[in-house]
């Protein structure tokens, strides 16, 4: 059994840690505000994030950061991405025998275009660390917390340490498979949170399950599209980081990102949204990154646009609707368009 140290004790952190509790390990989940430190060590609840779940007493919550890493094999990342590059600052000074960090964050730093195992990797010196690995897949917390069948993957350039995380998390409640592909990985898990704001919207405006599934299948295109660009592995992408993840998201009122778009979809105005969700919509981050970043790769992403118009230009979604509906027309897998194009003529 192993010592691991959780970094981040909100919905994600806290479902996990009860995973790896339930594996037998000594669980130190780390929290930056104290009284939700003391609440989970004295009630063993997180009321704010899990409401009405009572925690394995093998979780032991810490404020002090240095107290929650001390001696751990493993440290396993799960703060909001926009965190990810001041705690790992932190981090460095009181790690003193390399460790194995995973993440389990969804996202993309606007700006630096960095997916957040590349953040860790810049932040945190190669003497610190055995390695890097990701972790990701169509996980609800709310479900996870109650143990209900669940399935990731994780991903590292080392194989042997992705088996080590595998290890780590597999039970009969939560399956984890690995992959060699940390790219598509990471952007699978990233991306898929754009569309889930866009589902939340289209449901918002009262459209139904065509518009829903057009919007899944057409927003794995154009994930693809980028992912292909950036070196991922497009069949990463037909797998549970990628359609598994959008499926979750794009259906499910658990998810953050969906409830944002819902609510933004009937109306209501973006920072007024933000401050009614009061957890983590990461896809709002990740819609600017991937949008300049499309920019950059030109690329196109005609959804990824559309919700960014909606986000940061106040624009009307259902014009955004209208926008995408009566765009030029198109062979549906258009990068096959040349083959498509001889097979017609
Ligand atoms: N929730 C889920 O089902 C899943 C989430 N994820 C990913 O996990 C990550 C975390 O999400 P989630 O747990 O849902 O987020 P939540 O909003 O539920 O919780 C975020 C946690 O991070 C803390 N936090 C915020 N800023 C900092 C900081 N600067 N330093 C330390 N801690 C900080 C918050 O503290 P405070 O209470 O003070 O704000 C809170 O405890 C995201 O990237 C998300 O995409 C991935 C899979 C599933
Ligand atoms: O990534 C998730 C599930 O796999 C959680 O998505 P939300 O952040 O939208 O809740």
């Amino acid at each position: 059994m192993s010592k691991v140290a959780v970094l981040g004790a909100g919905s994600w952190g806290t479902a996990l840690s009860l995973v790896l509790a339930d594996n037998g390990h000594d669980v130190q989940l780390w929290s930056h505000r104290k009284e939700q430190a003391d609440e989970i060590n004295q009630n063993h609840t997180n009321e704010k994030y899990l409401k009405g779940s009572r925690l394995p007493e093998a979780i032991v919550a810490f404020h002090n950061l240095e107290e929650a890493i001390d001696q751990v094999e493993h440290i396993i990342m799960v703060t909001p991405t926009k965190a990810i590059r001041e705690v790992s600052k932190q981090l460095v000074p009181l790690i003193n025998d390399a460790v194995t960090i995973t993440h389990a964050s969804k996202g993309i730093e606007p700006g630096t275009f960095k997916r957040v195992s590349q953040v860790i990797e810049e932040e945190v010196p190669e003497e610190k660390r055995k390695g890097i690995v990701v972790l990701s897949g169509p996980s609800h917390a709310e479900e996870v917390i109650q143990r209900q069948p669940t399935t990731v993957t994780v991903s590292s350039s080392q194989l042997e340490l992705a088996q080590e995380v595998q290890d780590l998390f597999i039970n009969e409640n939560f399956r984890v498979y690995t992959s060699p592909d940390m790219i598509g990985v990471e952007l699978g898990g990233s991306l898929k949170n754009i569309i889930a704001l866009g589902a939340g919207i289209s449901d918002g405006l009262g459209y139904g399950d065509n518009a829903k599934a057009a919007l899944i299948t057409r927003g794995l295109a154009e994930i693809a599209r980028l992912g292909g660009s950036l070196g991922a592995n497009p069949l990463t992408f037909a797998g549970l980081t990628g359609v598994g993840d959008l499926i979750v998201t794009c259906t499910s009122s658990h998810s953050r990102n969906w409830r944002a778009g819902n609510l933004l979809g009937r109306g209501n105005d973006l920072d007024q949204v933000l401050d009614e969700m009061g957890m983590v919509v990461e896809g709002v981050r990740t819609t600017q990154a991937a949008y300049q970043l499309s920019q950059e790769q030109e690329v196109e992403m005609p959804i990824t646009q559309g919700i960014y118009k909606i986000l940061f230009d106040k624009a009307d979604p259902k014009d955004v609707v209208d926008q995408l509906m009566t765009r030029g027309r198109r062979h549906e897998m258009e990068d096959l368009s040349n083959i498509l194009d001889n097979q017609y003529s």
